[in-house]
């Protein structure tokens, strides 16, 4: 049986209650299958999983899609249902928020002022913000992250460390449709058109970890985006694992995020460099 609450007081009981060590699942709602593959990897460490579903004010631009950003409830909780979640926590923003816009947030570092956070200023403050209300609201021992959101991932990782939250924070890699693209709760606002061209995405990373030297990593890629019309790179990266400068060899993370129509994507990749071989004579 899934429980729906909305309260602090209700999450409070539910979680003093809970059998088992508390596996949370964060999300914004409008399930999909990523967000399936997080349920399931938190089933697996426990008995009492927790979804949380809030589309956080805070984390969205004035210019960004709040307003219209898809609350689908029902089907959510058909969701955790079938994935057997223990508990659905779905506050109102007051809820989350009792005394309106907090005046202390979370800072992000420089971590968070480069690729999203360099497109998107005070998002990630917006979102850390949120998920360590809801770590210490919900009294996580343990929490599931998709990889598919890198930085985030990253900078969630970053804050439990720095503040000592000492909730385990685990990452889930990116669930896809079967030609490549990542699921995406935004995927909905695409067209036909659109959702065709949002393919190259997937299509120019998977290119570029085809190619072990950094340079040839970007340029695949690069020439698969440029090929595509009716998509604006905003950026294509390569980085180390933690999103710090790129190795000579070994583990790297190749990042893009790019406009299809009005609607903004992002998406990532690991890739494997390997050390540059000079020829016999060199
Ligand atoms: N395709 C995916 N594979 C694995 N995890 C995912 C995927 N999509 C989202 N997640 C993870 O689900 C959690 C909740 O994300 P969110 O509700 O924002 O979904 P979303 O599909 O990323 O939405 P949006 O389109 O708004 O970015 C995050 O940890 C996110 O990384
Ligand atoms: C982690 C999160 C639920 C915080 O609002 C959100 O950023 C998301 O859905 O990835
Ligand atoms: N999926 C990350 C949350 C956001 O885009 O606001």
């Amino acid at each position: 049986m899934t429980e729906l609450i909305h309260t602090r007081a209700e999450l409070a009981a539910a979680v003093a209650a809970a059998p088992d060590r508390v596996a949370v699942v964060m999300t914004m709602g409008a399930l999909h299958a990523g967000h399936r593959a997080l349920m399931q990897a938190a089933r697996e460490r426990s008995a009492f999983v927790l979804v949380t579903i809030f589309v956080n004010p805070l984390q969205f631009g004035p210019n960004e899609d709040f307003d219209k950003y898809p609350r689908t409830l029902e089907a959510d909780l058909e969701a955790c249902r079938d994935e057997g979640v223990s508990v659905v926590f779905a506050p109102s923003r007051d809820e989350v928020y009792p005394d309106g816009a907090p005046s202390i947030t979370m800072n992000a570092g420089a971590l968070g002022e480069i690729l999203e956070g360099a497109s998107r200023p005070g998002h990630f403050a917006g979102m850390l913000t949120v998920v360590e209300k809801l770590l210490l609201l919900t009294r996580a021992e343990v929490a599931f992250f998709g990889e598919k959101d890198f930085q985030q991932l990253a900078l969630i990782r970053r804050m439990a460390r720095d503040l000592e939250l000492g909730t385990e924070i685990v990452g889930v890699p990116t669930v896809r449709e079967p030609d490549g693209l990542a699921l995406s709760s935004r995927n909905r606002y695409l067209s036909p058109q659109e959702r065709a061209s949002a393919l190259v995405l997937s299509r120019a990373l998977r290119e570029g970890a085809a190619h072990t030297d950094g340079d040839t990593v970007l340029a695949a890629a690069t020439k698969i985006l440029d090929d595509e019309p009716g998509v604006r790179v905003d950026y294509l990266a390569l980085t180390g694992p933690d999103l710090g400068p790129a190795p000579a060899e070994g583990a790297a993370r190749l990042l893009v995020a790019a406009r299809v129509g009005s609607t903004r994507l992002i998406d990532n990749v690991p890739i494997r460099l390997a050390p540059i071989r000079l020829g016999k004579d060199r």
